[in-house]
């Protein structure tokens, strides 16, 4: 710990107490990285919240980030009054010269009282409280897990056990994969997110089941809700990491590769294994490196490794060496079942959430010296977009990703709950001239992700964007 104060050659009086804050280095902080030992970094303010931990309402999310910054997190998953709390748990000051350090991204204010995301929260808050309705779950998503789950058992069953002929286990397998694909955007991506059901305990058990698809629900979390949500569409988002020879180029400061031309073509085929992909090397790439792209993982708690590790396990046993067992169909047989139903999971989950980030309608926002010039909230706004609003059967089958603003604006609001609180999302968007942008269909959402690709494998290198905080 840095404490400011006189320097020592100066002849100080006891009456001269020094009441300037301890002053403490992100390294210093990052070391308070547990359960039982929690600091938070928000807004270059430090809060030690151990003592927290055990009463925290959204149970172990409050040391998803333990030891870093955690500004993006607490802003969009509280209710503004949340602040006068976490003030009781202040204990310094980021040091000034580590404010640009890697893993901190400085969005300008817009959380002050009559700014853009204040004044939004404020009145989605009142919608809530206004209409008695629980902003965390509904009838509708709890009676749709419920199906969800009930239709993955039964398509699972059918698929390897059900019927003698290929074709008809071809057809169930690929509801086997499109049921893998509800589970991960309607149920997981919910409960991940701290909404779908009240309490933390039920949402965090409910979150395991990703990993009984074979995804680690800790790896999701670390990729989707620490970094994604909190640096849309910056260089460090792990959703749109690069390596210098990579498939895909996204952004304007990716390197370029000549194949990259072709990849409005290959992509189409190549995201039906985002899944397969995940399950079998990113989990354990990122475990064996501790880090997402230049995201780095928080510190893993025997509990979460225990889990990581027993769900992989149990994955192969029932997924792969039950049917391989117990199944009357061949080796090779099985070996497409499981590659239809992959590859359709795979397919679901990269399209519904490519359109709402890789098109030439959003943002890619510049993070050079670790500085974003744009609110968080406008950020979230600039780098994301809509389709199909108003449609009950996209709400449905892309677990509210037809809304996606309203979702990266409100993560932990239950998806059920979008439409109705779009409205206020765009008539507040209007009011402070930050541009909502809405596809009117799917069908278009995904041609302007292609047409991007392809002006991507087109266009030459922009390098400014590359410094990342
Ligand atoms: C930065 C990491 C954190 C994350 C991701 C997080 C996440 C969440 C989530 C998901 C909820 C909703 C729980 C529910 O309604 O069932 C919640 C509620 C809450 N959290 Fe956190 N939390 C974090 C840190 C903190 C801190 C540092 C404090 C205070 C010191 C805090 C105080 C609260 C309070 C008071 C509520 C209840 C708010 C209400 O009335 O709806 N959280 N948090």
């Amino acid at each position: 710990m840095r404490r400011r104060g006189p320097d020592c050659h100066e002849d100080v009086s006891a009456a001269q107490v020094d009441t300037s804050p301890n002053t403490f280095t992100a390294d210093e902080v990052a070391k308070h990285n547990s359960p039982s030992d929690c600091w938070l970094l928000i807004h270059g303010k430090v809060y030690d919240v151990t003592k927290w931990v055990p009463h925290h309402p959204g149970g172990s999310m409050i040391f998803v980030r333990a030891g870093g910054d955690c500004s993006q997190l607490f802003d969009s998953y509280h209710p503004v009054t949340t602040r006068l709390l976490l003030e009781k748990f202040y204990i310094g000051e980021l040091d000034k010269a580590d404010r640009c350090s890697p893993g901190i991204v400085e969005y300008e204010s817009d959380t002050q009282e009559g700014e853009f995301y204040d004044v939004l929260k404020r009145r989605v808050e009142k919608f809530f409280r206004g209409n008695e309705i629980n902003p965390r779950t509904s009838l509708d998503w709890r009676l749709k897990s419920v199906l969800i789950l009930v239709s993955f058992a039964a398509s699972f069953y059918a698929t390897f056990f059900g019927f003698q002929s290929f074709a008809a286990s071809a057809v169930c397998a690929c509801w086997l994969g499109v049921s893998m694909g509800q589970v991960g955007i309607s149920i997981v991506h919910d409960v991940n997110h701290g909404s779908g059901l009240s309490t933390a305990t039920s949402r965090y058990l409910l979150g395991a089941i990703v990993d009984l698809i074979g995804v680690s629900s800790f790896m999701w979390r670390q990729q989707h809700v620490v970094g994604h949500h909190a640096y849309t569409n910056l260089a460090c988002d792990p959703d749109i990491r690069v390596s210098e020879h990579d498939v895909r180029r996204v952004a304007p400061h990716h390197p370029k590769q000549p194949y990259h031309a072709y990849q409005h073509v290959y992509l189409a085929a190549l995201y039906g294994l985002l899944k397969v992909k995940s399950v079998l090397v990113d989990d354990f790439a990122a475990w064996a490196r501790g880090s997402i792209g230049q995201l780095r993982l928080s510190r893993i708690t025997p509990g979460e490794a225990a889990m990581f590790w027993s769900c992989k396990v149990l994955y192969v046993a029932y997924y792969i060496a039950l049917p391989a067992v117990c199944s009357h169909h061949s080796w090779r047989a099985l070996a497409a079942l499981w590659l239809i139903a992959e590859l359709i999971a795979g397919w679901m989950l990269a399209f519904l959430f490519q359109v709402a980030h890789i098109t030439g309608e959003v943002e890619f926002l510049d993070s050079a010296g670790g500085k974003v010039q744009r609110g968080w909230a406008a950020g979230q706004v600039a780098t994301t977009a809509d389709f199909s609003h108003g449609s009950w059967l996209w709400t449905q089958f892309s677990g509210g990703l037809n809304y996606q603003v309203v979702h990266h604006l409100f993560p932990n609001i239950c998806h059920t709950h979008y439409p109705a609180i779009a409205p206020i999302v765009i008539d507040t968007c209007r009011e402070f001239d930050v541009p909502y942008k809405i596809f009117p269909n799917f069908r278009s959402a995904l041609c302007a992700h292609f047409a991007h690709l392809k002006e991507m494998g087109a266009t030459q290198l922009i390098p400014s964007f590359a410094t990342v905080g």
